[in-house]
């Protein structure tokens, strides 16, 4: 079991570099079958957004990480993108790819392939050049506090997205659901939360950084949305195959939840 100050120690270490070498760069980040788990998590996303139904002034993407592969449906709907996280390594990565600097890290596969599954024949540039016209602000956040970025959002935001962050970040069940409510707290009511996470991991490495997870499955996740105060509109999963298990975690599986915080508080 990890306690919080392990956990703050261990992210002290995190490669943000390494990390996007064991996720988005192949073995996983295979495009050519609908078969590997990129291009399944950014259909879940894709399809999600095309109803229209999730739209609104602002989106807020919970622990973005160094990435922003999970943005690229998200940025046609929302005005304004705001990407957050804990670590100022993760904001500088995010920073240099949002002002176009050299050394940032390439995510033309992934915009590439979410125009071609979005099917409107957008080329990618104009997709690339959205996102960095809407990603307005890259703020720190610790879904840990109850107001995780230390200030209420104003207005609350429309939409809330979170890939792979809340269960890497809580020793155990009672705290991811703690997370999830801090992080509901930024939600307008009735607003739409869209979460992609691991299912079975119980660590993960990130360069020299070896990080505690608390293994989740489907029930768990379901339970917690709904112990956070949340209606489950849908929920997917995904179970990692033995060519994707590459000893850079022990991810089971992944799955796709669709939210929605009630209209009465
Ligand atoms: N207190 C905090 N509040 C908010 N964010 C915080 C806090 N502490 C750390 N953070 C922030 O949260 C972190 C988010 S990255 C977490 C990585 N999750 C595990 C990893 C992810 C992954 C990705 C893709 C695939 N796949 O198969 O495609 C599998 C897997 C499974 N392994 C990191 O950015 C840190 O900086």
């Amino acid at each position: 079991m990890s306690s919080p100050a392990a956990l703050r120690e261990g992210y002290e270490h995190f490669d943000p570099r390494a990390y996007l070498r064991n996720n988005y760069l192949p073995p996983r980040a295979d495009f050519s079958s609908e078969e590997f788990v990129v291009p399944w998590k950014l259909r879940c996303l894709a399809e999600t957004f095309a109803s229209g139904e999730i739209r609104g002034q602002t989106l807020i993407d919970v622990g973005s990480g160094p990435t922003i592969y999970q943005l690229l449906s998200a940025c046609d709907h929302f005005e304004e993108i705001v990407a957050t996280d804990y670590l100022a390594v993760n904001r500088e990565e995010l920073g240099r790819w949002a002002r176009g600097e050299p050394g940032a890290f390439d995510w033309r596969p992934f915009i590439q392939h979410v125009c071609k599954i979005e099917g409107r024949g957008e080329p990618w540039q104009d997709k690339e050049r959205r996102l960095r016209q809407r990603l307005r602000r890259i703020l720190p956040i610790d879904v840990h506090r109850p107001e995780p970025l230390g200030a209420p959002l104003h207005p609350p935001a429309d939409a809330l997205l979170s890939a792979f962050c809340l269960e890497a970040v809580s020793p155990d069940r009672a705290a991811f659901v703690r997370a999830l409510a801090h992080v509901g707290n930024l939600l307008r009511p009735g607003g739409h939360a869209l979460l992609l996470g691991a299912l079975g991991e119980s660590f993960y490495l990130a360069g020299p950084a070896r990080l505690p997870v608390v293994p989740l499955q489907e029930s768990d996740v379901r339970e917690a949305l709904a112990a956070a105060g949340f209606a489950l509109r849908e929920l997917r999963s995904y179970a990692m195959p033995p060519a994707l298990r590459t000893g850079v975690d022990d991810v089971d599986g992944v799955f796709f939840a669709h939210a929605q915080k009630p209209l009465e508080a």
